[in-house]
C-alpha cells in the first residue's frame, strides 16, 4: 500500500487569472482549487474558454495567478520570480502545451536529451524507451517540422516525460490522435501514475476522462463539478 501526504499533491488553491487587455477585462479563473495525489490521473473537462489552458499554466509555473497560490510537492511555486519557478518546474513538472514544447532545430531524440540535462542528478529515462512508450520508435532523428500534428504531441510527452517528474501536466495530449494510438498515450499516461506521478490532463476525450481515476469540470472559470 502506498503512504499519500497532502504535501506530495499538487495543489491549486482559489486560484484567480485576471486578463486585462485595454478596457476589457476577462476572468479566466475565478477561485478554482484542486488537489492531485501522487499515483493519480485527473482529466480536466469543460468547454473552450472555460480557463483550461490558463489553469495548467499557472499549475506549471508558466503563468503567475493574480490571486491564491499553486504548490507542488508541499513547495510553493506560485508567487516567485521566473527563474525560480523555472528551476522548481525543471526539476518536479513535465510539461505538454497546445503550442508544444519541442525545439524546432534539435531533433526528437536531441530535444530528449536536452530535457535529460536540464536538471542533473534525477533519475531520466532513455531517448529510446520513452520513444518506444509513445510510439515513436524510429523517428528519432526527425526534426519538428517533419513530425505531424499528433507525432508532435507525442514527443512532446516524451519530453515532459523524459526526466521523471512528479508531476506531469499535458494540454490535449491526445487531441489529433487515432483510436489505438490514444490507448497508446493514455496507457503511458497511466504507467507513469502508477510509478507515483501525479498527472493532469486537460483533454475532450471521452476515452481519456473514462480512463481517468477523476475528472475536474471547469466552466466560465470555476469548477463546476467533481466525481470519481
Ligand atoms: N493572454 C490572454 N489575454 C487575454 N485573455 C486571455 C489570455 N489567455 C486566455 N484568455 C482568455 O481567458 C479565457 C480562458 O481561456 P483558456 O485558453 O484558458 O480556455 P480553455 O478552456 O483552455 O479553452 P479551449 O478549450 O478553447 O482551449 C478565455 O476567455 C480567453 O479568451
Amino acid at each position: 500500500m502506498t503512504t499519500r501526504s497532502y504535501d506530495d499533491a499538487l495543489t491549486a488553491r482559489e486560484l484567480y487569472r485576471f486578463f486585462r487587455a485595454g478596457e476589457e477585462e476577462t476572468l479566466a479563473l475565478r477561485g478554482v482549487s484542486l488537489r492531485v495525489e501522487r499515483g493519480e490521473t485527473v482529466a480536466v473537462v469543460g468547454p473552450s474558454g472555460a480557463g483550461k489552458s490558463t489553469l495548467l499554466s499557472c499549475l506549471a509555473g508558466l503563468d503567475e495567478p493574480s490571486g491564491g497560490e499553486v504548490r507542488v510537492g508541499g513547495v510553493r511555486i506560485s508567487h516567485r520570480p521566473e527563474t525560480e519557478r523555472a528551476r522548481l518546474r525543471a526539476r518536479h513538472i513535465g510539461v505538454l502545451l497546445q503550442t508544444r514544447n519541442l525545439l524546432a532545430h534539435l531533433s526528437v531524440r536531441d530535444n530528449i536529451r536536452l530535457a535529460h540535462g536540464a536538471v542533473r542528478g534525477r533519475p531520466h529515462t532513455a531517448a529510446e524507451d520513452l520513444l518506444d512508450q509513445v510510439g515513436l520508435t524510429g523517428r528519432a532523428h526527425a526534426l519538428p517540422r517533419e513530425l505531424s500534428g499528433g507525432e508532435l504531441a507525442r514527443a512532446g510527452l516524451a519530453v515532459a516525460a523524459a526526466n521523471s517528474p512528479e508531476v506531469l501536466l499535458a494540454d490535449e495530449p491526445t487531441g489529433e490522435l487515432d483510436g489505438g494510438t490514444e490507448r497508446l498515450i493514455l496507457r503511458m499516461l497511466r504507467e507513469r501514475a502508477a510509478l507515483g506521478c501525479a498527472v493532469l490532463i486537460v483533454t475532450h476525450s471521452a476515452e481519456a476522462v473514462r480512463v481517468a481515476d477523476r475528472v475536474i469540470a471547469l466552466d466560465d472559470g470555476r469548477v463546476r463539478d467533481a466525481e470519481g
